[in-house]
Formats: structure tokens, sequence, C-alpha cells
């Protein structure tokens, strides 16, 4: 049956056999897994490798409340605004908080508690309630932290996500409104920032990166936070291969989890270390249609 014979109408003089409907497709002569994929699935491996699990991280659309509030960051703070942040206009608020939790982190915000001054201001209910593209996975952290700490024994938890996150950056050849964040948990007790770097040391250590230097940094919800970097030998330059840091008191302790844990975790993203292996100069080469204008 060709596109003449049907042009023509001559396929109605003709008789064909029964169409076989278990036929096979042609196989295609080749395919492979886009660059990204096959780094997700590298790091994927090395995560579970050391005993990690991974975090649900298949909600793009967060709230607010668990992006930034439950993290301790200020709703003044100016990652909040819609300049660097996708907030949804429908449905433009959610509430998908529980109420004394909620009003824990109102408290520790505008008053303070567990040792903290807080930040002194009137912190707004709306405010949390707003939808948004989540800005980094560490908002699906806070979920799971906070999901350990109603469970009545704690147990320890080693957790790892690598997933989509969306910030309202200006695009350029290495920054794009939406990358990869690759994210590493660890809450148990008494853990100190010699476990976090010893944990993300042997994490890089199984990417063939070994010669580290890390450098004091500030995260709203971490502290102490780190920059990490590496001499890159294929480079022959020192590189930013992520960011890392202690959670802090005033974002554990309103969830509830018990005095004593402390919860380690860095961060890293898939477009950047993806680029440098297949040699990509820019990222729209790696993840845009390739169109030649
Ligand atoms: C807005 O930019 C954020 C992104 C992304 C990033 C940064 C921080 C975190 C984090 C975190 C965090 C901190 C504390 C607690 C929980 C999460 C996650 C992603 C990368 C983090 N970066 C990054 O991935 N760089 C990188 C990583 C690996 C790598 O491997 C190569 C084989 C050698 C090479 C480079 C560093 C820079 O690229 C930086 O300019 C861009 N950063």
């Amino acid at each position: 049956l060709t596109t003449d014979m049907l042009l023509s109408g001559s396929w109605k003089n003709l008789k064909f056999k029964d169409y076989n409907f278990e036929a096979l497709g042609a196989p295609p002569s080749s395919g492979f897994l886009h660059p990204l994929l096959k780094v997700r699935s590298e790091f994927r491996q090395i995560f579970l490798e050391m005993g990690f699990n991974e975090m649900p991280t298949n909600n793009y659309v967060e709230n607010s409340f668990w992006n930034f509030d439950a993290l301790f960051q200020p709703q003044q703070h100016p990652a909040r605004d819609a300049h660097d942040t996708f907030f949804v206009s429908f449905p433009q608020y959610s509430h998908t908080f529980p109420e004394e939790y909620l009003e824990r982190v109102k408290n520790v915000h505008s008053k303070g508690g567990y040792g903290s001054q807080g930040y002194g201001y009137n912190w707004q209910y709306n405010e949390a309630q707003k939808n948004l593209l989540r800005t980094h996975t560490t908002a699906v952290s806070a979920r799971m932290l906070y999901k350990a700490a109603q469970e009545k024994e704690f147990a320890p938890i080693k957790l790892f996500s690598i997933d989509k996150v969306f910030r309202n950056e200006t695009l350029d050849a290495t920054h794009l409104a939406e990358f990869h964040q690759v994210e590493g948990v660890i809450a148990d007790y008494h853990l100190s920032l010699g476990d976090l770097i010893g944990v993300f040391t042997e994490f890089f250590r199984k990417l063939g990166i070994t010669e580290l230097e890390f450098k004091p940094a500030y995260n709203p919800y971490t502290e102490p936070s780190m920059e990490i970097f590496c001499f890159h030998p294929g480079l022959k330059k020192w590189i930013e291969i992520g960011n890392s840091g202690i959670f802090r008191p005033e974002m554990l302790l309103p969830m509830g989890l018990p005095q004593g844990i402390t919860v380690i975790a860095w961060g890293l993203s898939l477009e950047r270390p993806t680029m440098i292996k297949y040699g990509f100069n820019n990222i729209r080469d790696l993840v845009g249609p390739k169109v030649d204008l």
C-alpha cells in the first residue's frame, strides 16, 4: 500500500493480505541514553552503593512553606521574590502542612526559640501558602525529615534526590531556568562536620575526584556551610563542584526531631559534570532542541 495508491484510489481494486498485528516494528538503527540520563544513572548507582535510598521527588510544584519557611528561610529573603522564583498562578495557594507544625515554624521565624533569636519579623501565613516551582530538592528533604520526625522511634536516614529544580535565572551558556539538583542527606545522632566531609569525599572519590578544598559559605538553612572545590586535571584549574552544610536547629527542632539529631547534606548539579564529562561548552547543546539559527 503506497501513497500513490491511496491518492489515485487504485488500492480499491487490489487484494491485500490480512494485517499482521503481531508483527514487530522495524528495529531502530541506533539509539543511546541522553548524556544527562547516563550521568544520572552513574550518580544514582554511587548513592545506592553508599547505602542511600531515593526520595520521592515527583512534585515539581511545591509550596512556599516546604520550599522556604520549613527551611528557616525568611519571607523577605531575595530568593523568595518572583525574579528568582517561578510562582504558580493556578492554584495560587495550597495548604499542605499540619497546623501545629506551622505554628512552631511561624514562632521560630518571628520570635525565635530553641536557643535562637529568630528573625523578628511578622510572619505571614499567605506567603507560606504560595505555590511555586521548587527552587531546590531540599524542599523534598524537608518533607522527608518532617515525616521521619513523626515516627514513634527515630531511625537514622540516608536519602538522596536527583531531579529538576526551577529558578528564574538570567539565561547564559551555562545556566537555564531549570537544572537537575543532586542532593545527599544523612540524619543521625551527633553527626559532625567531619562526617559531612567524609561522606561527600567518598561520593566524589567514586566519581574519580580526589583533590578537594572547601570554603566557608552561607545558606539560610545550614550552619556551618561549605562550598566544595576540586582541581580538575583536564581543565587544569580549581572548579566549584558543590555546596554542603549542617541543617540549622531552627529548621530541625520545629519538625519535632529529637535533640541530638544532626542532619548533614550536600548538593551539586547534574548539568555541570555532564557538560565537563562530554565536553559541552553551551548548555543548550546539552538540553536544547538542535536548531541551527
Ligand atoms: C544556582 O546554581 C546552583 C548550581 C548547582 C548547585 C549548587 C548548590 C547545590 C546545593 C546544595 C545544598 C547545600 C546544603 C544542603 C543541601 C543542599 C546544588 C546544586 C551547581 C553546583 N555546582 C556543580 O554542580 N559543579 C560541578 C559538580 C560536579 C562536577 O564534576 C565534574 C567531573 C568534575 C563539576 C562541577 C557548582 C557550580 O556549577 C555552580 O556555579 C552552579 N551550581
